[in-house]
């Protein structure tokens, strides 16, 4: 295998004062806690949501589960890198390289997959409260298109769609990217149409979902996948022990946990802390959360990094580091033996953690002699599932009016329904001038296709 250098990650940025690291930290169950009181987790551990949430979704009549889509078969696979990176100044040699890690899985991502087994679980934990909600599904950069998506919920009556992005953390990549895509979706959805009979076709709104990094499912689905990993750590540590000799046990309880995310541009980390708290410091939040909740899991401390992953662009400009290979080797130089990863910004398993995580960091950790074990997404977890059901109706209770608090769990609270003027912008102070649906400094005929 080649020295990560070759690889691209990491080492013509090293030591590049102006990029953004992220400083270790570590936390004790005492040191961060959740800003409610003991006992009013409206999410309790077994995830079945608290009583007193409305279970009513009106004004809602569906919900769009809205992604980044990923390629189902090799011939899809340089046709969706090409959309992905369309005016983005992806070098090409990146896309080669990008396109063979789809490869190593048979040319095809597990996104789609994953989606579907959310909806699945959605609509489940919707039927359980009662409600019953037609559910579609729509990406950004392939098919199933989100046009199609909410096409067929027109057609299926639907009026008022809430759409659940996948992304949990607010930046360009994972909010405004979204909006304007949904803008140019609403307005090619609505010119559809019109050729036909247009004063037929009702108007569909397109609500967004606000982002959910700091809601109590999201925080501990994660806590409880991390604590499995801890499990099998100390399991594979045990099994070892035999030939290691005694106090392996101990070793996984001290093996420091680093959490994982997208990296991004640090223009772009600017341009996501215009109006709200930055991307980092929203992992930052929700990973000093985990870590305490962890710590309560598995009943000692355990100390946490946030570190960075899928790096692109050209190695000329700064993007948000320490990368999650250069982290590993510096926690194997000061002695430590094993580690949890985290995939703390991503929802499922697509291919960022099949590959960047999965393959990548797991050679980088092999050849350190690190003992690994990735803990799993959020994914279907109840705990997750339940708290994405719990932000719809809580949405849908306030778009009737109703005064009812966004839950949200941190220092940073609940982000807001609708997007500021000016969130999330690609460049910091930078308006593109792209039309973006569903924020404040939106045109509210962007969200409507009629
Ligand atoms: C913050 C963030 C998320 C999390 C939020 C969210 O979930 O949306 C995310 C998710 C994802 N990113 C994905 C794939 C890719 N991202 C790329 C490129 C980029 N990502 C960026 C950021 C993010 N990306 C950025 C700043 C770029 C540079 C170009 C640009 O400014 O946009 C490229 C181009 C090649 C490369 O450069 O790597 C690909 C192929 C897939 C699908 C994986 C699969 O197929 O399973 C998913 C879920
Ligand atoms: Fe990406």
């Amino acid at each position: 295998m080649s020295p990560p250098d070759a690889r691209g990650r990491g080492g013509e940025r090293r030591g590049r004062c102006q990029n953004r690291t992220v400083a270790p930290q570590t936390v004790t169950p005492a040191a961060v806690r959740p800003d409610r009181a003991p006992g009013a987790d409206p999410l309790p551990s077994d995830g079945i949501p608290s009583d007193g949430m409305p279970s009513d979704p009106l004004p809602y009549d569906a919900i769009l589960l809205y992604s980044f889509g990923g390629p189902n078969g090799p011939a899809d696979v340089l046709p969706f890198l090409r959309n992905v990176t369309r005016g983005k100044h992806i070098p090409e040699a990146r896309l080669v390289e990008v396109g063979a890690h789809y490869d190593h899985f048979g040319g095809r991502s597990p996104i789609n997959g994953h989606n579907l087994e959310l909806i699945a679980a959605l609509h489940e934990e919707l039927g359980r409260r009662g409600v019953d909600l037609p559910i579609g599904f729509g990406n950004r950069n392939w098919e199933p298109y989100t046009v199609d998506a909410l096409a067929d919920l027109r057609a299926g009556g639907a009026r008022r769609v809430l759409a659940i992005v996948t992304s949990a953390y607010g930046s360009y990549s994972g909010c405004r990217q979204y909006r304007e895509n949904l803008a140019a979706t609403l307005a090619a959805l609505a010119a559809q149409p019109a050729a036909d009979d247009a004063a037929a076709v009702p108007a569909l709104v397109v609500d967004k979902l606000r982002h959910y990094f700091n809601h109590p499912g999201f925080v501990q689905a994660n806590a409880e996948a991390i604590a499995d990993a801890y499990a099998a750590l100390r399991a594979r540590r045990e099994a070892g022990a035999g030939a290691a000799g005694g106090g392996a046990g101990d070793a996984a309880s001290a093996a420091p946990l680093v959490f994982v995310t997208h990296s991004i541009p640090d223009v772009m980390e600017e341009g996501s802390g215009a109006q709200r708290p930055s991307y980092a410091a929203q992992h930052l939040d929700v990973a000093a959360l985990v870590a305490a909740r962890v710590a309560e899991l598995v009943g000692h401390a355990v100390p946490w990094r946030l570190a960075f992953c899928s790096r692109s662009g050209p190695p000329s400009q700064p993007w948000l580091e320490p990368d999650v290979n250069d982290v590993l080797k510096e926690l194997s130089g000061e002695g430590v033996r094993s580690v949890v990863l985290s995939p703390i910004g991503f929802i499922s398993d697509h291919m960022e953690v099949a590959f960047d995580l999965d393959t990548e960091a797991m050679e980088t950790a092999a050849e350190l002699g690190l003992t690994a074990v990735r803990a799993g997404t959020v994914s279907t977890r109840p705990a997750f599932v339940a708290g994405l059901v719990d932000l719809v109706l809580e949405r849908a209770a306030r778009e009737r009016g109703e005064d009812v608090e966004p839950v949200a769990v941190g220092a940073l609270g609940a982000w807001p329904d609708v997007c500021r003027a000016g969130c999330c912008r690609q460049r910091a102070g930078v308006d593109s001038g792209v039309p973006a649906a569903c924020g404040e400094d939106s045109d509210p005929t962007e969200w409507t296709a009629s």
